[in-house]
């Protein structure tokens, strides 16, 4: 493999070194890591390959990623400046709240580009739009001469990632442990007119409308990961596939997903059929036990699953709009209010803060940005209502 193409990947974490970096080596581009975290930065610096583990249903395959550098963008920022006026592209993993963060210097570095192709953006978050935020961000930190030329410097493509990278074992290192299964889908028309057309990377899936991919994964997978993760933590149940090998627990993730299945087949044309064989998948997927996957990183940050258009009120609400029943995601977003104060989780602790200061409306509208007046609004004060007085 000639590694003659450059792909800068912000965030060396799970889904970064597991998911994204594999998919670029294999693709032949050189990665090149941004982190603000030293740990990871020197380790990734003084060791020159790590491995990635892939368990299936028929065993378990190891890969080796190398021809990688890494950076730390917390004291290197003229050296990622670099790397970005001449990469072919840039992703990210590092969730959803911290885009806003990466904009100045991924702005200074479409501002220095001088090659006669637009660099790829493409976000892969748990967010819908991600790219999109991403790219209102780096717009505010752009000259007003480079934004408007700005398809000439960059082009910005949505995706939707979806393969579980559990927490890894302390003792692992830069090793990643990751299921088999993958979706990778990315919008295709940004890259239209193009001089190098959309990037080849191996395992995309191009997709000219993204919104039935990234709703499906997000309102199927997740949604019945963090009714698992909730449900789980309630009962003091520390994995996910030990929360699903609870009846109640399992037969709960099953009812909610029938409202979210409802919601996607109406919502998007896609045969019910299909969805069923979609949700039999996402089961069997977050029940595995080999991934050992931790309630509290499936529950993490609550108030960003909670909030508007997330996995339970994004549906839920939608649902309520058109009269349909919504009731069992009423339930998952109990359980998330109730995941308060968790060791390592600040919006954990936020999210008990804002439920001792504020009454039951101001908690909704603030946290689930649900207004007076929609048809989800009384249901969700009851439930806060609910969750407050105990
Ligand atoms: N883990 C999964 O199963 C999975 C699957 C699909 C999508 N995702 C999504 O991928 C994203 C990352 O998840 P993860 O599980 O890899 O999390 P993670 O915590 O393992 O990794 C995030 C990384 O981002 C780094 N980071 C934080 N601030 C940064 C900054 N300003 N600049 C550069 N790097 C920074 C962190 O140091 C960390 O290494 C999330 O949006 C998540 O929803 C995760
Ligand atoms: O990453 P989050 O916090 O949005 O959600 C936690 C998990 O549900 C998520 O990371 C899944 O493992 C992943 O989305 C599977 O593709």
């Amino acid at each position: 493999m000639p590694y003659d193409k450059k792909a800068i990947h912000f965030g060396g974490g799970n889904i970064g070194r597991g998911f994204v970096a594999e998919f670029l080596h294999n693709s032949g581009y050189e990665v090149v890591f941004v982190d603000v975290m030293d740990s990871i930065i020197d380790s990734l610096q003084k060791n020159k390959s790590y491995t990635v583990t892939e368990i299936g249903d028929d065993g378990e395959r190891t890969f080796t990623i190398d021809h990688y550098r890494a950076i730390n963008s917390k004291h290197e920022e003229q050296q990622v400046i670099d790397e970005i006026a001449t990469a072919d592209t840039v992703t990210c993993a590092v969730g959803p709240n911290i885009l806003k963060f990466l904009a100045p210097v991924i702005a200074k570095g479409i501002e220095a580009r001088k090659l006669d192709y637009p660099l790829a953006v493409i976000a892969c978050e748990n967010m819908i739009g991600a790219t999109d935020a991403l790219r209102g961000f780096i717009e505010q930190k752009l000259a007003e001469d480079t934004l408007k030329n700005i398809s000439s410097k960059a082009r910005f493509a949505n995706s939707a990632i979806d393969r579980i990278v559990p927490n890894q074992d302390a003792n692992a290192g830069l090793n990643v442990k990751i299921e088999k299964f993958f979706e990778w889908c990315v919008e295709s028309k940004p890259f239209d007119g193009t001089k190098n057309g959309a990037p080849k990377i191996e395992g995309i899936h191009y997709v000219e409308d993204l919104r039935p991919y990234i709703e499906r994964k997000l309102f199927t997978v997740n949604t019945s990961h963090a009714t698992a993760a909730y449900y789980g933590t309630n009962r003091g149940i520390p994995t996910i596939d030990q929360a699903l090998a609870d009846k109640e627990v399992h037969d709960i993730v099953r009812d909610v997903l029938k409202e979210t299945a409802n919601l996607i087949v109406k919502e998007h044309g896609i045969a019910v059929e299909e969805q069923n064989d979609y949700v039999e998948k996402i089961i069997k997927r977050i029940s595995n036990p080999a991934l050992e996957d931790k309630v509290e990183r499936v529950g993490r940050a609550p108030l960003r699953k909670l909030s508007r258009k997330e996995r339970f009120i994004g549906p839920a609400a939608k649902l309520a709009e058109l009269g349909e029943s919504y009731e069992k995601l009423l339930g998952s977003v109990e359980m998330a209010y109730r995941f308060q104060d968790i060791a390592g989780d600040e919006e954990s602790a936020e999210l008990a803060k804002i439920l001792k200061e504020n009454d039951a409306k101001t908690v909704v509208t603030k946290v689930n940005g649900i207004e007076e007046g929609h048809p989800l609004f009384a249901d969700l004060v009851k439930v806060v209502e609910k969750v407050q007085k105990k």
